[in-house]
């Protein structure tokens, strides 16, 4: 591992490429052409991008070939990889949701519970987590190592130990879950002497926090408004509690300017009742990033 002033970062190459790619945009990080170049350029010249496979991500940084990289917490758990996690990354290939790996049967089968399935195949790419979860329970069966398409071998094994984000391809191939066997997060990994290494330690920090800042923000909105100082508590009433809104004066002594930060999910219902509440000029905008 070198000590220059520049941080191998790895890049998922497959599910997450696509998200990580927008995430770090976001964030406020140019990557391009990460389809056809396995080195991508970035618009940072302390950062080197190299796209790998999430599943030998844990084994690079844990070796030093890189000094950080993003993965599931499935294949860091799979290769018990020596690696520092920095944090979660709440985002997966389409949604800021978790992904599960589940043991599935097609949905005709007489299997009902995980020991049923005593004596029988299952078929998974994730063959240590999975060997874990039936000797943990005391089921013998034989794991099989699935090269991909796992959804189809259900019908030709006994079941599968499949990952499922949105439940489409479960559902598209009627298939039923039995069991959850690991739940996985995206996750920032270090090599642990690049962590000691205070340049590229900080580097990492830096990208830690505008990654999950951007996360932070996507779910969110900004709002501002004006309200008339004789309505001020109606208006504060409707806005959410935990919220602590700014609250500044304006050139018309008779009124007040609010602004917030609030879930997207509310701001639907949220806007009508502020306006019914005495609020005017509301406006709202999607913010780039919320730092705690
Ligand atoms: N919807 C998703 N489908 C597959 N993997 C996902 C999804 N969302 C997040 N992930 C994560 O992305 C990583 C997938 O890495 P992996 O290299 O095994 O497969 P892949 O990128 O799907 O490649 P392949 O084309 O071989 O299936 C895992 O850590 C997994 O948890
Ligand atoms: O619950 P869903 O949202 O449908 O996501 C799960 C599917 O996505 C992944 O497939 P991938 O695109 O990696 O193809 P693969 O089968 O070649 O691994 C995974 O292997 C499942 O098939
Ligand atoms: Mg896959």
């Amino acid at each position: 591992m070198s000590s220059e002033r520049v941080l191998k970062l790895g890049i998922p190459a497959g599910s997450l490429q696509k998200a990580t790619v927008e995430l770090f945009a976001k964030a406020g990080f140019s990557i391009a052409d990460s389809r056809r170049s396995y080195q991508p350029a970035i618009d940072d010249d302390e950062i080197h991008p190299i796209c790998l496979r999430a599943q030998e991500m844990g084994r690079y940084v844990g070796d030093g070939v890189l000094d950080a990289g993003i993965t599931g917490f499935d294949w860091i758990t799979e290769n018990d990889c020596d690696v520092v996690e920095v944090c979660e990354l709440p985002y997966s290939k389409a949604t800021s949701n978790p992904t599960r790996w589940v043991l599935a049967v097609p949905s005709e089968s007489k299997v009902t519970r995980p020991e049923d399935l005593q004596g029988g195949i299952v078929a998974t790419e994730l063959i240590g987590v999975t060997q874990r979860y039936f000797a943990d329970r005391k089921i013998d069966v034989r794991v099989e190592f699935s090269w991909g398409a796992t959804e189809v071998k259900a019908r030709l094994v006994d079941a599968i130990v499949e990952l499922t984000e949105t439940g489409t391809s479960l559902r598209a191939n009627n298939l039923r879950i039995l069991d959850t066997v690991i739940v996985s997060t995206t996750r920032l990994i270090a090599n642990r002497q690049a962590w000691e290494d205070d340049f590229k330690r900080e580097k990492i920090e830096n990208i830690a926090i505008l990654l999950r800042a951007a996360i932070e923000a996507r779910s969110k909105v900004g709002l501002k408004m004006n309200v008339r100082k004789d309505d001020l508590d109606a208006v504060l009433k409707v806005l959410p509690a935990e919220k602590s809104p700014t609250v500044s004066s304006l050139a018309d002594s008779a009124y007040v300017a609010i602004e917030v930060i609030v879930d997207d999910k509310v701001e639907r219902a949220l806007v009508p009742a502020l306006k019914r509440a005495g609020a005017s000029g509301i406006i709202t905008y999607p913010l780039n990033k919320v730092i705690h």
